[in-house]
């Protein structure tokens, strides 16, 4: 644990209400933290009895459309476990729906669309997103920012490829066959489709920034179903197109996907500060691949959260003293919290962090 307190600074309160200075958006930036932060994708979900309670008898669009609800589920898990920053409550396909685009999540299985996207005419169903499309998304993040005080808020958005993945399959896919054929059999089509999902990823991650969030999260879920030669010819482009859009905020960027160890570097070089590093890459290793420059996020198997607390003690441990390789490193999982995972895990696992992080 020595090289993980060597990065921890003296605790200081001074300007402890300020979202900007947390240790999260410290760490991003590769800045001495006073405490490791962590937080866990999907925190906010299903795993948690009060948001099943909230949540009962509303359809998952209609409750990411409601400011109050977004408010008080994005606030669950920071109540409950401490962690060290709020994810939004929302979905990836949010911003297409506020555009116009047919689709529902399905419990149980996600997003499915309508008509799938598959001819040049399908564009004209994807208009671009203005922050007139989604007003209530401007008030739910002004009302968490003045819940949250301190702690940081993360917006989050999905990324042009896992997006276009859900609109050319029209939903959830093993094999991507109708989007890769797609990519490869128009590319003219393909990049025209990634634009326009750069603009509106881009423009929901600005919604965001501007209302107060503090950083912000690219989804690639599904990247790590290609070469790396096509990630980088079909979709760092336009990834790097939606991550600019909050250039100028000065918030940082957090670039994640699942399976993606040979694309750590080319989704580093699309424009983030911190790239997310799923279970199967050791922190060391994604370091080592990204080069100096990048902060890391990780990387425990959410699968690990069912096993005895010892092998999750260790695990722990163990990511802590990886993550140290890297210039700033923020605990999570490799992926997000799965449904039947036992909260009091989780809030363990906040506790032993800042236990084994704190001088
Ligand atoms: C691919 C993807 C989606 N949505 C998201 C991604 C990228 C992250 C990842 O890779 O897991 C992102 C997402 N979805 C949700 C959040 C909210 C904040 C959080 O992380 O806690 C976030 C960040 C809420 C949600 N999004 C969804 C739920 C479950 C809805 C419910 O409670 O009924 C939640 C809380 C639905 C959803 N939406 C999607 C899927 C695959 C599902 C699950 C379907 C199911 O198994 O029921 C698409």
């Amino acid at each position: 644990m020595e090289r993980v307190t060597e990065r921890v600074m003296e605790q200081t309160t001074d300007d402890d209400a300020d979202p900007r200075d947390s240790d999260l958006v410290r760490a991003a930036l590769g800045r001495p933290v006073r405490r490791a932060p962590v937080w866990f994708m999907r925190q906010a979900g299903r795993s948690l009895p009060e948001y099943r309670a909230l949540r009962a008898g509303v359809a998952m669009l209609e409750s990411c459309r409601r400011p109050e609800l977004v408010t008080e589920i994005t606030l669950q898990p920071v109540r409950r476990h401490g962690v060290d920053a709020a994810i939004f409550f929302s979905d990836i396909v949010v911003p297409l729906a506020a555009v116009g685009v047919d689709l529902d999540i399905v419990p149980g299985t996600g997003p499915v669309v309508a008509q799938p996207f598959r001819t040049r005419a399908d564009l004209d169903r994807l208009p671009e997103l203005t922050p007139e499309h989604v007003p209530d998304i401007t008030e739910s993040v002004r009302l968490l920012v003045a819940e949250l005080g301190a702690t940081p808020l993360i917006g989050f958005a999905g990324a042009p490829f896992t997006l276009a993945s859900y609109l050319v399959e029209g939903g959830p896919s093993r094999n991507h066959e109708h989007t890769k054929a797609l990519m490869h059999g128009d590319p003219r089509l393909w990049s025209d489709l990634c634009a326009r999902l750069a603009q509106i990823s881009g423009a929901f991650l600005r919604v965001q920034a501007q209302a107060g969030a503090s950083v912000v999260q690219l989804f690639d879920s599904w990247a790590g179903v290609l070469s790396r030669a096509d990630y980088e010819r079909f979709v760092q482009p336009h990834s790097a197109t939606a991550l600019a859009a909050v250039a100028d905020l000065g918030v940082p960027r957090i670039h994640f996907g699942v399976g993606t160890g040979e694309l750590l570097g080319s989704m580093g070089a699309a424009g983030a500060d911190v790239v997310g590093v799923d279970f199967r890459v050791s922190l060391r290793d994604a370091v080592r691949r990204l080069g100096p420059g990048y902060s890391v996020q990780g990387n425990l198997d959410p699968a690990l959260l069912f096993a005895p607390w010892p092998v999750v003690e260790q695990r722990v441990r163990e990511i802590l003293d990886e993550g140290a390789d890297a210039r700033g490193h923020i605990v999570n999982l490799g992926h997000g919290v799965l449904p039947d995972t036992d909260p009091d895990v989780l809030t363990r696992v906040v506790e032993l962090v800042h236990e084994l992080s704190t001088r």
